[in-house]
């Protein structure tokens, strides 16, 4: 969508294995609070939640909120002893960032400290739609189709965007992209209005517009997509702590992803050459389980570097005209 956005004149086909309902973006809790990737400069990380937030903050004041799920939440991220960092880098993007009062903390009686903040949801597979929607009346072609090599769009396409997730895990066998198994519940809780997360950020309470997003599980390495019964157990217990009224929860869904993890964003340009053709490539992958939070942030920036590959094409066939 940003590519059709800053190139209008590109022509865009999207390729995917799986849509939504099918994908790990679909699991996701779809709140916006960012997970620090260790080896991405923070200032670059902000900038993306930055862009993120702005945009689905405008979205969230529009006409368009219900349709696109995304909306706001109050609520609070609590602690069982004051945090090393007492600012996150990203108090100042959600808003009304402070430290929890004391009549605040009285309903955890198991936490010492608190920030309490309002940031935004997204209902994920509502989101999607909505994407989607959009990139077709903005002229975009969409295939279902599993793509085994990227040079098998070579004589299809001037320029490849790789945004397969945990799929370049086996598409461009990348060692450094692992899974963070994730299992959450969706229930019917519609009492419950407030989010509520442990600063461990195991456990988390977040109401969307249909259902309640209980969590969660952070299983690194585990390829698993099956749903544990122990765990939806353990998942419960841990969120009817924090908010004993979930007992009358009902209606319980489990669902599993994959978070697509490595040390940083994969936000690259690069270009494959083979037997002295070139395929220019744009990778936007890896973005854990921070997704949502960065997704417009990360898009932009690949969108600038997809301008960049058509600058230097165009460069390339002016000279070769020379
Ligand atoms: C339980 C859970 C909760 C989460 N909660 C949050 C949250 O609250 N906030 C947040 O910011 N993030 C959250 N995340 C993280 C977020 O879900 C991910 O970071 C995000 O979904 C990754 O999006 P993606 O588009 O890269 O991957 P995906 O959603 O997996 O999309 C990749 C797409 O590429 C396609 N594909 C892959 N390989 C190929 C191929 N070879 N050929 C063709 N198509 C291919 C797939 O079919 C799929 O459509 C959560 C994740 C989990 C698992
Ligand atoms: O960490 C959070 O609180 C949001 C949910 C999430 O991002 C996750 O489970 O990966």
């Amino acid at each position: 969508l940003c590519i059709t956005e800053t190139c209008p004149s590109c022509s865009v086909t999207v390729l995917s294995d799986q849509f939504s309902p099918n994908t790990t973006s679909d699991v996701a809790a779809g709140m916006l609070i960012p997970h620090t990737y260790p080896d991405t400069p923070i200032h670059r990380q902000k900038q993306w939640f930055k862009e993120t937030f702005t945009y689905l903050f405008a979205i969230s004041n529009s006409a368009e909120a219900s349709e696109a799920g995304i909306h706001l939440v109050s609520g609070w991220q609590v602690f069982k002893s004051v945090p090393k960092e007492e600012l996150p880098f990203w108090s100042d993007i959600v808003l009304g960032f402070r430290a929890m009062s004391e009549a605040e903390l009285l309903k955890f009686p198991q936490h010492r400290f608190g920030q309490a903040f309002t940031t935004l949801k997204c209902d994920c597979p509502s989101y999607l739609l909505w994407l989607e929607k959009r990139l077709k009346a903005a002229g975009t072609q969409m295939y279902t189709r599993k793509v085994a090599d990227l040079w098998e769009l070579h004589s299809e396409y001037d320029i490849v965007v790789n945004c397969t997730g945990m799929g370049a895990h086996q598409l461009v066998g990348d060692k450094q992209l692992f899974p963070v198994r994730g299992q959450v519940l969706k229930v019917h809780a519609p009492w419950v209005k407030q989010f509520i997360r442990d600063g461990d950020g195991l456990t988390y309470i977040y109401p969307g517009i249909h259902r309640v997003t209980l969590g969660g599980t952070r299983e690194k390495g585990s390829w698993s997509l099956s749903p544990d019964a122990n765990t939806t157990r353990d998942i419960l217990d841990r969120c009817c702590s924090l908010e004993p009224s979930l007992q009358g929860a009902q209606d319980i869904e489990v669902k599993v992803g994959l978070r697509p993890s490595r040390l940083c964003v994969r936000v690259q340009r690069e270009v494959l050459s083979q037997g002295g053709v070139k395929l220019p490539v744009v990778h936007n992958y890896g973005h854990g389980a921070g997704g949502f939070s960065v997704h417009r942030g990360t898009a932009n920036e690949a969108a600038h570097l997809v301008g960049e590959c058509i600058s230097a094409l165009q460069g390339s066939s002016s000279r070769a005209k020379l």
